[in-house]
């Protein structure tokens, strides 16, 4: 599904990682852990296209990924370690503008998503009235709605929950992976519920 041939990354000149080796198959679940700086969020959105590699490429479905600008929304879902959500927007106007690439952002699908992040009730709320973890709520409802992606790519999920919140997103992740998803997340937070086929990446190790 996924493939990872000696990449390597530079940031203004200097040398991120280099020599990351790595296949996912349906099922599997990544973490991606480092410290602050090593390049987590860059390798990401490596993963997702966004940005291209100094070395090394990218496959998705067995094509290079620089080639798959225009089908690349249909194959993967990326959130971002921002909420991304807009202030003045109501919460039900957030998740169906964010959910417009992958879903057909029908109202009773929208609502079973916020109901499943626990924002029933919150529908018209303007987000700026919200708080941090309510936001990032928004952004993870995306992961409830129907007709998504298989791939799903995770910058920093757990930022701003509460344990709850956390636990029912481990939970989410490693049935997803266990139903022939697959995903690639970065964290700093040890997860206490994992894929079955789970594999944890250090990307210190990879610090030239
Ligand atoms: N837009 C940018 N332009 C130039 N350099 C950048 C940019 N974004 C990040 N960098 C640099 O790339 C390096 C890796 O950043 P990145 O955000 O990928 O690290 P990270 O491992 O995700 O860090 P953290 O754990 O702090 O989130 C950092 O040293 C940073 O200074």
């Amino acid at each position: 599904m996924l493939e990872v041939v000696a990449l390597g990354c530079e940031r203004d000149q200097r040398k991120l990682f280099t020599g990351l080796t790595f296949r996912l198959r349906a099922g599997d679940m990544l973490r991606i852990q480092g410290p602050n700086g090593s390049g987590k969020t860059s390798l990401l959105r490596l993963l997702c296209g966004l940005t291209q590699p100094t070395n090394g490429r990218v496959e998705l479905f067995g094509q290079t990924l620089a080639r798959q600008r225009d089908i690349r929304a249909s194959k993967l879902l990326w959130i971002g370690h921002a909420a991304g959500v807009k202030a003045l927007l109501t919460v039900e106007e957030n998740l169906t503008w964010l959910s417009a690439l992958h879903s057909t952002g029908e109202t009773a699908a929208i609502g079973k998503a916020l109901a499943a992040v626990g924002l029933r009730g919150f529908e018209d709320t303007p987000c700026h009235a919200l708080s941090a973890g309510q936001q990032r709520r928004i952004a993870l409802a995306r992961l409830y709605l129907p007709n998504l992606p298989n791939l799903w790519l995770l910058d920093e999920p757990f930022t701003a929950l509460d344990t709850a919140g956390t636990e029912q997103l481990e939970a989410h992740l490693a049935r997803h992976c266990d139903h022939g998803g697959t995903v690639v997340l970065t964290t700093h937070h040890e997860l206490s519920k994992r894929a079955c086929a789970y594999v944890d990446l250090d990307l210190g190790q990879y610090t030239s």
